[in-house]
């Protein structure tokens, strides 16, 4: 019931909205319009071809003069050569306008994209989000090479070819007509019912290249869970069930053909005769037959190219859907003003939150909580306790629902959503590396570092020595395609990145995972010079790294249940911090 709605409005206010597309296309109106002229030139030679045809055949049987053969002969080969030149430069300038146009859009989508906040991004695959653009853009590739030109050419040779059956024999022509209404009217109903299969087999492969995207890109997953199998039958069963669609979706293709070949040949016969029985001459029946064949051949291919008009309309509304969705207010940064500096001081006031997709799940309840200036804070508390929450907030990644957070005082909403961002440094658990070189990856704390930058910041992050042993040095190739980093080695490069961003405000979220003591002693270490002179927040893992700091917050299901130093905490009978403690300290 609700496709049946959503499919009506696409009829009516769909078209609207679609044209918002041209002004992608309004910078090169210039070539496009050339273009359809070309189109419309091409088409009215293509249209003049069996009527010269027709004359062609006339002069031969009628015993003509050999002159007036050739004239008629010449003619032709002349509308020819002039239909080939101008589909030539008309395909040429549809296609380089269609470049561009796709360029700037698919620019224009990933910018946008990119700066859509967390939220948009919660509640959707990524694997799914982007083969559905790529597939979206590539429909509107085809519609604006193939498929407007198609659909002018055809309605050319239809409006075209009736104009001119007219002229030759009204009464034939109205005989023909009274035979190919009722095969368009069928076609049309018949193609809908068609597309609704492909769309069905669009969204099935969809389904399945999601399967491939997400087990591939997490293969160690498929494969440490010994679940290749288990897999192998989840993609069987979705592409099995695509091709059954497929399938099914075949035969009335094929019963769809049918019908028009039939339709169409049986109106050719019929057509032949009712103008052998007029007793038509023979190069006009002729003509009139090959026009009656164009005509037939032009509505075949009118359901086909409405079926793709219509695929291209549901495209450029999902990508218009993507372009609607509000992005965050996020700028280039050249110079931070210096109102927007941060000194380092952070207060949560009654923070509450709830995750955009889970409302009923409340995270964060009424936090409190300041940090000063140059602080080193600790977060600590079970897994799910809110920790990571926190920090996403801190990274304005979203908003509190109750409450308010302040830097030095102010609301963090009165500072630029990028001045703020690019004050701060993360150094993940999960340390995401490019697929580039070791010094790209450095250098995204500070896009453009020079070398002597990048290298000591490496150095501050005790990152140099491993780096200087790799032959390649800073130029190693990272990730898929090259050199596979320990876990210790992927956190110094990490912490490289935020040394050459020099952040007012760390957020450090500190590895579950254990590393080898000389790593860990490697990476703890730069990670005690990078606090240096600078507010920081460790979520900790391991609490016996967070003995030195200011002060520790102790969560508990999205409360705060105890802060203080770590010798204030570890006194307090019966707390959660020194039931924590002990535990680690047994185990
Ligand atoms: N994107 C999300 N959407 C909905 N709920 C979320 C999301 N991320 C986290 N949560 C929920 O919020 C709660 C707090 O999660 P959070 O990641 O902040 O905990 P944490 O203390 O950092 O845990 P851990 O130590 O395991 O990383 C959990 O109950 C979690 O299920």
């Amino acid at each position: 019931m609700e496709n049946e709605a959503s499919k009506k409005g696409l009829q009516a206010g769909s078209l609207k909205k679609t044209l918002r597309l041209f002004k992608y296309v309004k910078p090169y109106w210039l070539e496009f319009s050339i273009g359809l002229l070309f189109l419309l030139i091409s088409s009215l030679a293509g249209l003049a071809f069996p009527k010269l045809l027709g004359q062609l055949v006339d002069a031969g049987t009628q015993g003509h003069l050999t002159e007036s053969i050739n004239r008629a002969g010449l003619l032709l080969v002349g509308v020819l050569v002039a239909q080939a030149v101008f589909s030539f430069f008309r395909i040429m300038l549809f296609v380089n306008v269609t470049e561009k146009t796709l360029a700037a859009l698919r620019q224009h989508i990933y910018n946008h994209l990119i700066r859509l906040p967390m939220k948009f991004f919660l509640q959707r695959r990524v694997g799914e989000l982007s083969s559905r653009i790529s597939s979206d853009i590539s429909l509107l590739q085809e519609t604006f090479t193939t498929t407007i030109a198609e659909f002018i050419r055809q309605v050319i040779i239809i409006v075209g070819g009736v104009i001119l059956l007219m002229s030759t024999s009204f009464k034939l022509t109205v005989f023909m007509l009274a035979v190919l209404p009722v095969i368009v009217i069928v076609a049309i109903f018949f193609g809908k019912f068609i597309r609704r299969f492909s769309k069905e087999v669009q969204e099935q492969v969809a389904a399945s290249n999601t399967i491939v995207e997400e087990t591939l890109q997490g293969i160690l997953n498929v494969k440490a869970f010994a679940n290749e199998f288990f897999e192998m039958k989840r993609y069987r069963q979705k592409t099995d069930a695509a091709a059954r669609t497929g399938m099914k979706g075949g035969k009335y293709r094929g019963a769809f053909s049918s019908f028009i070949i039939l339709g169409i040949f049986g109106a050719l016969v019929a057509v032949i005769w009712r103008g052998a029985a007029m007793g038509l001459p023979t190069g006009l029946l002729f003509s009139f037959v090959l026009y009656s064949a164009f005509i037939g051949a032009s509505i075949a291919g009118l359901a086909e190219v409405y079926s793709n008009l219509q695929k291209s309309i549901g495209a450029t509304e999902h990508l218009l859907e993507i372009l609607d969705e509000p992005a965050e207010p996020i700028e280039e940064q050249t110079a931070i003003a210096p109102a927007h500096f941060l000194h380092g001081q952070i207060d949560f006031k009654n923070v509450s939150f709830h995750y955009p997709s889970r409302e009923d799940i409340h995270v964060l309840k009424e936090i409190s909580f300041s940090v000063a200036a140059d602080q080193q804070i600790a977060l600590v508390g079970p897994s799910g306790a809110g920790k990571s929450t926190i920090v996403s907030l801190l990274l304005r990644l979203y908003n509190p629902t109750h409450g308010s957070i302040l830097f030095d005082g102010k609301a963090a909403t009165s500072f630029p959503l990028s001045a703020l961002r690019s004050q701060m440094a993360v150094v993940p658990q999960d340390v995401f590396l490019f697929g580039g070189t070791i010094r790209e990856n450095i250098a995204y704390g500070k896009p453009g570092a020079t070398d002597e930058e990048i290298i000591h910041a490496a150095k501050q992050a005790n990152a140099w020595e491993f780096i200087e042993r790799i032959p390649q040095g800073l130029d190693t190739i990272v990730g898929e395609r090259g050199i596979q980093l320990s876990g210790g080695q992927r956190q110094r490069i990490a912490i490289a990145r935020a040394v050459l961003k020099n952040p007012r405000i760390l957020i450090l979220d500190e590895a579950t995972s254990a590393l080898d003591s000389e790593s860990e002693r490697l990476v703890q270490d730069a990670l005690e010079k990078l606090m240096e002179g600078r507010t920081s927040i460790v979520i900790a893992h391991r609490l016996s790294t967070v003995r030195q700091a200011d002060k520790i917050i102790v969560l508990d299901q999205g409360h705060i249940v105890e802060q203080g130093t770590h010798h204030e905490l570890i006194r307090v009978n019966g707390g959660l911090y020194r039931n924590l403690s002990e535990m680690q300290y047994t185990s």
